[in-house]
């Protein structure tokens, strides 16, 4: 064998980190690293798949795609070797040197040192390949591209501590082969029965064969001993094309950890053969925690497409909405032509019809979590919701046809019991309503705390009226699409005048009317003060404690929107509020009858009112100049 061109590189550093991380806190689930590897030679025989359609001279006399698992006692070493893809001398030093994950920064800054924590943490982000460093303390990797010629073959070897080297060496065989020299103390791995029980925990789902060589028992030697012929450990056929009464729970889970590289077991899942204009298998999979890159948009993972079980993309954006960016799972079609690319999915009739019926299973496999009397499915829903229910939200502004199903999966803090917790459905709330009640209210706020301590709530709490508390940045957003549920009116209590419906009688509409009389001139004055600040000054009988609030205009932005709109950086309109006032309120009363200082007061309330609702004053200086001399007057 001839080598030619050794060199040696340094890890990225995040690759150093990872590994110091890995060894340390994943160190009691040690066995996982035979998943990781057997994981990552199926991916690579899936890649071969895929391009071996446009290159059939790739598989030359090696046509059988299979993943050989074997030890070697003497030398203390265990390998995994697939006749798959393999890589080219780039590849390996970009694959094995670098993690090229986007999202990986924001991982690293999350670390926090605590090892449980941590543990966590780094299973969301997928231990994958380095893994077989926590049981391994030098590994050679020895691969060849496919379609490359033979002394295209590298040897990649490092012991883990910050460098690896890289060479050329003779390949007969494409592929990649994985030989982990084991650490002190992990003989354990050196035993056919120990592998085979391993593989057949975590990676029976795997659709190609699994082999290892047979062990028989040799009656002179008085042990067991290893043969030339091979075996294979696992069932080797998709998991999804298996009838569902074969599949077992920890199938389906293993399959899902192996998709989506998550640590954890899936929250749900929905395995269903859908035939007739279409034909097409779906296994969709709702993980139960966000992963760490939920928000980037560019973030990998979500839907695997095969056709007719050949693995054609992953990620494939088309075949789900972007709000349920969070499921995971395969979608196998027997109708797409295996040639199909990004643009054509876009376009096609069939993928319309995929992406339609798997939106509905996503929905409906909500639904049983969210309707279920079983407890275990309730508690199942609130983590979903807790998790996803920000990025669900946004299904209502995107999923016209789906909207009312996805209204009914929201869920709300409210006033009813003051709990930060999101956990009132609209339907409860309906159920709830007064009687002489037509509209739902809501508050908007970028904080709970303002959201709930909001003046605009005070007569609300009064009439023992329950009213939303909404604090997500989403749900502004979500707003402008949803103005009604069950016939009745959405409705924001910061937004035009007070409008209790039928919950006020005549005789307080008089008695209003009456007092709104004698304040016209207090207005007006008012009115002059603020000219530059408010649309108008009115009385208000929403509040009962607070002198003053501010709302908007109907038809108009509420302040919460314009100041995320700011704070994002986009132009918003210029809006003025309306400031009302608390006729019964001392402050006014005193204002009422007393000229001195009129312009003052009236600003400080004005300023008030703008910081009760979480807004940031122009010119805090002179608010507080003017506070100061009232309190020495
Ligand atoms: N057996 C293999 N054959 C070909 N390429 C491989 C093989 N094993 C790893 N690779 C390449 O190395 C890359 C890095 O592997 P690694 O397991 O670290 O990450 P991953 O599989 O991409 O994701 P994760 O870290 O979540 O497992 C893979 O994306 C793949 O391109």
């Amino acid at each position: 064998m001839t080598t030619v061109n050794k060199e040696t590189l340094g890890f990225q550093a995040e690759v150093k980190q990872l590994l110091q991380l890995m060894i340390h806190s994943l160190y009691s689930n040690k066995e996982i690293f035979l998943r990781e590897l057997i994981s990552n030679a199926s991916d690579a025989s899936d890649k071969l798949r895929f391009e071996g359609i446009e290159h059939p001279d790739w598989y030359g006399d090696d046509p059988e795609l299979k993943i050989k698992v074997s030890f070697d006692k003497a030398a203390r070493t265990v390998t995994i070797a697939d006749n798959g893809i393999g890589m080219s001398r780039e590849e390996v030093i970009s694959n094995l040197g670098t993690i090229a994950r986007s999202g990986t920064k924001e991982f690293f800054s999350k670390l926090s040192g605590d090892q449980q924590k941590d543990a966590a943490l780094i299973g969301q982000f997928g231990v994958g390949f380095y893994s077989a460093f926590i049981v391994a303390d030098r590994i050679t990797v020895e691969t060849r591209r496919a379609g490359l010629p033979a002394q295209d073959g590298i040897r990649w070897e490092s012991d883990g501590s910050g460098e690896f080297t890289v060479e050329n060496v003779d390949l007969a065989q494409r592929g990649t082969a994985i030989t982990m020299h084991l650490r002190e103390g992990e003989d354990d791995f050196l035993s056919t029965q120990k592998l085979k029980s391993i593989i057949r925990k975590y990676s029976d789902h795997i659709s190609l064969p699994i082999q290892m060589n047979k062990e028989s028992w040799d009656d002179d030697k008085k042990e067991q001993v290893i043969q030339d012929e091979m075996e294979s450990i696992n069932q080797s056929s998709a998991l999804w094309a298996r009838s569902k009464s074969e599949i077992t729970e920890e199938q389906y889970t293993e399959f899902y950890k192996h998709l989506s590289h998550d640590y954890e077991d899936p929250l749900c899942y929905s395995l269903n053969r859908v035939e007739g204009r279409s034909e097409f298998t779906q296994l969709l999979y709702v993980p139960t925690r966000a992963p760490f890159d939920l928000w980037d948009r560019n973030k990998r993972g979500g839907i695997k497409l095969y056709v007719k079980r050949v693995f054609i993309m992953e990620d494939a954006e088309q075949l789900l909405p972007m709000y349920l960016r969070f499921v995971t799972g395969v979608i196998d079609s027997v109708d797409l032509p295996l040639n199909v690319s990004r643009e054509i999915l876009q376009e096609s009739r069939d993928v319309k019809v995929i992406r339609e019926s798997s939106t509905k299973r996503v929905l409906s496999m909500l639904e049983d979590l969210a309707n279920n009397d079983d407890e275990l499915k309730k508690e199942k829903y609130r983590t979903f919701w807790t998790q996803f229910g920000q990025v669900l939200k946004e299904g209502i502004g995107e999923d016209q046809p789906n909207k009312e199903r996805i209204s009914k999966l929201l869920r709300f803090a409210s006033t009813h019991t003051d709990s930060a917790d999101q956990a009132v459905s609209l339907a409860e709330y309906v159920a709830r309503m007064k009687e002489g009640q037509d509209k739902i209210y809501y508050v908007t706020g970028d904080s709970f705390n303002a959201a709930k301590n909001s003046p605009h709530l005070e007569i609300f709490r009064k009439k023992g009226v329950e009213v939303l508390l909404l604090t997500d940045r989403v749900d502004e957003w979500m707003l402008s699409f949803f103005t009604e549920f069950d016939a009745r009116q959405m409705t924001s209590v910061a937004k035009g005048g007070l409008d209790l419906g039928s919950l006020s009688d005549e005789k307080e509409k008089q008695e209003h009317e009456e007092t709104e009389k004698g304040f016209k001139d207090l207005l007006d004055r008012m009115k002059v003060v603020l000219e530059d600040k408010v649309k108008d000054v009115r009385v208000t009988f929403r509040l009962t404690d607070s002198p003053a609030c501010l709302v908007s205009d109907e038809d108009e932005l509420s302040g919460n929107l314009l100041r995320m709109l700011k704070a994002a950086g986009q132009q918003a309109p210029e809006t003025k509020p309306i400031l009302e006032i608390n006729p019964e309120h001392p402050m006014l009363l005193k204002l009422k009858s007393d000229d001195k200082q009129f312009d003052q007061w009236t600003q400080i309330l004005f300023d008030q009112a703008l910081l009760a609702e979480g807004g940031q004053l122009n010119d805090p200086a002179a608010y507080v100049k003017r506070i100061n001399q009232l309190l020495l007057a």
